[in-house]
């Protein structure tokens, strides 16, 4: 059918096309229909919407749709039903446990990217990811599509340096630190990162809260090429596009399919022109890596994923045992990771963490000799080197670079939990931690989120706060609240653990 194009005033968070209900009739066209727009040489994909707010000859389109194409009030379209794309066979065929060949998974990627798969079909191959995973040929064709099906950056500064953390231990902050800290020292490193995926804040939801990530490919490289650095959300960037979709998934069911993330993370790497690359693999109880073994076998992956394209891959293995500093949720990061910066101190496992990935990266790039790189580190962070490249990085990303960690806004509405008795803590949930975060309201409400006062090892009395929520409502609170009391987000026990009798 023939219509004229009516845009309409709403983001459903879908590519919706809606269609007058007489004329949704004739043409045999029923709710969730894949239908295409074809307007000029532009072909574009949505699911159908009846309405009878839409005129006959009419067809809307949400504002979702113009981020894939520019379509203008009363532009005239074709609609056309259309099937099930053919990467829905291919889909199935890995729910059946089976190989993808090259081409099944360049077309999955290329109908991702079309948007003529939908949401419930990403859903599915996400999950048979989950399910059935992917092998070294699989993962290698399923990066280099990703990122062949977008836009490429060419940084015009050599050696590029580039850190990613796999993520899922909660209060990750740790890169915040360790970006400004290598540039601080001379090498350029164009950071990327996602959104929250398993956690309750991710390095873009954390560097949000003072400074804006969306950012065009053109801008990227001339912050870069002016500082040398950049802590910008991949998903603002036409960069391995597919990656941001299948996100949405992954975030939703709260999964990271090994072969996804790696294809994920490296498609944006190899996207970006990184050409030394350290993969931060935190290893613990409820993170996505529970052993040594487990997390040297996907080191190892992402080293073999980088020799096939043509990057020098290092992993670090980092403690996930609990969560990283003492909070957890966008706006608290972010005054953390800002605290630090700013004297050069914090927790122990901030700083820890962030002057070791640092430092491996230092001597990875050349500017610190074997050996030396975390004391070199140490030594940016200290000076305030690292807080000025800081200060740069907020300026150019359009923040207030005089900002102070307690200008930053928390939540208001506040619970604290206390030591129910004297001990130890033996162990603190990470699963449970994100959680209670999550529940709270983060990462969408930036405030949200959890402070710890104490950690493993660490001794309290009966009534010694434990952790305090934040959350900008009450009725998110209090979910957090019954979420925090469902579990035990953190253990205390004697010093002797358990009696075994003599019988
Ligand atoms: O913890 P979850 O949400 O599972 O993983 C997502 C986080 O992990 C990575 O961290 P970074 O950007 O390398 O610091 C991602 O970019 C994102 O911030
Ligand atoms: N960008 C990303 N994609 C998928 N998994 C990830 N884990 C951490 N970062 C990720």
């Amino acid at each position: 059918m023939k219509a004229k194009v009516r845009i309409l005033d709403m983001y459903s968070g879908r590519y919706s096309v809606f269609i007058n209900e007489k004329e949704a009739k004739k043409a045999k066209l029923h709710p969730d229909d894949l239908v295409k727009i074809e307007a000029g040489k532009k072909t574009v994909y949505g699911s159908v919407v009846i309405s009878s707010l839409i005129k006959e000859g009419e067809v809307g389109v949400s504002k979702d749709i113009l981020q894939l194409h520019s379509f203008s009030e009363g532009e005239l379209v074709t609609v056309l039903p259309s099937g099930a794309p053919e990467s829905v066979r291919y889909i199935k065929k890995k729910m059946r446990g089976e190989k993808l060949r090259k081409v099944e998974i360049e077309t999955i990627v290329k109908d991702i990217v079309d948007r003529k798969l939908r949401d419930i079909e990403i859903s599915s191959f996400v999950t048979s990811l989950e399910i059935n995973g992917l092998d070294m040929d699989e993962i290698a064709a399923l990066t280099i599509a990703m990122a062949e099906t977008g836009d490429m950056l060419d940084i015009d500064r050599k050696p590029i340096m580039d850190v990613h953390s796999i993520g899922g231990v909660p209060g990750n902050k740790t890169n915040i630190l360790v970006v400004p800290i290598v540039a601080a020292a001379g090498l350029t490193i164009p950071k990327t990162s996602s959104r929250a995926i398993t956690s309750a804040a991710g390095t873009a939801d954390v560097v949000e809260v003072f400074a804006e990530v969306s950012f065009s490919l053109d801008e990227i490289k001339r912050i870069v090429e002016k500082i040398g650095a950049c802590m910008v959300w991949g998903g603002a960037l036409n960069l391995a596009p597919a990656d941001d979709i299948t996100i949405k998934s992954e975030r939703a069911l709260s999964i990271d399919p090994t072969g996804l993330m790696l294809a994920s993370i490296m498609s944006k790497k190899y996207a970006m022109g990184s050409q030394y690359v350290l993969i931060d693999i935190p290893t613990g109880k409820g993170v996505k890596v529970e052993t040594v073994d487990a997390a040297r076998a996907l080191a190892r992956d992402f080293i073999e994923l980088g020799k096939r394209l043509g990057q020098y891959v290092e992993g670090a293995i980092t403690y996930g045992g609990q969560p990283i500093g003492h909070t957890v949720g966008p706006a608290l990061e972010a005054r953390e990771a800002l605290s630090a910066l700013m004297t050069g101190t914090g927790p122990g496992s901030l700083i820890e963490k962030a002057t070791g990935l640092a430092g491996v990266l230092l001597e990875m790039g050349g500017v610190a000799p074997a050996g030396m790189g975390k004391k070199m580190a140490r030594e940016i962070l200290e000076s305030g080197k690292a807080y000025q490249k800081m200060r740069e990085i907020i300026e150019e990303q359009g923040g207030n670079p005089d900002i102070k960690p307690e200008e930053i806004p928390v939540g208001d509405k506040t619970y604290t939990f206390t030591a129910p008795t004297s001990g130890y803590i033996t162990g603190i949930d990470n699963r449970a931690i994100t959680g209670i975060a999550r529940a709270a309201g983060a990462p969408e409400d930036k405030g949200a989120g959890l402070e710890l006062y104490v950690k493993v090892g660490e001794k309290v009395k009966e009534g010694d706060p434990l952790f305090t929520i934040h959350a900008e409502s009450e009725a998110r609170l209090d979910q957090a609240i019954v979420f925090a009391r469902r579990t035990e987000p953190i253990r205390i026990e004697g010093m002797v653990l358990q009696r075994i009798g003599n019988i």
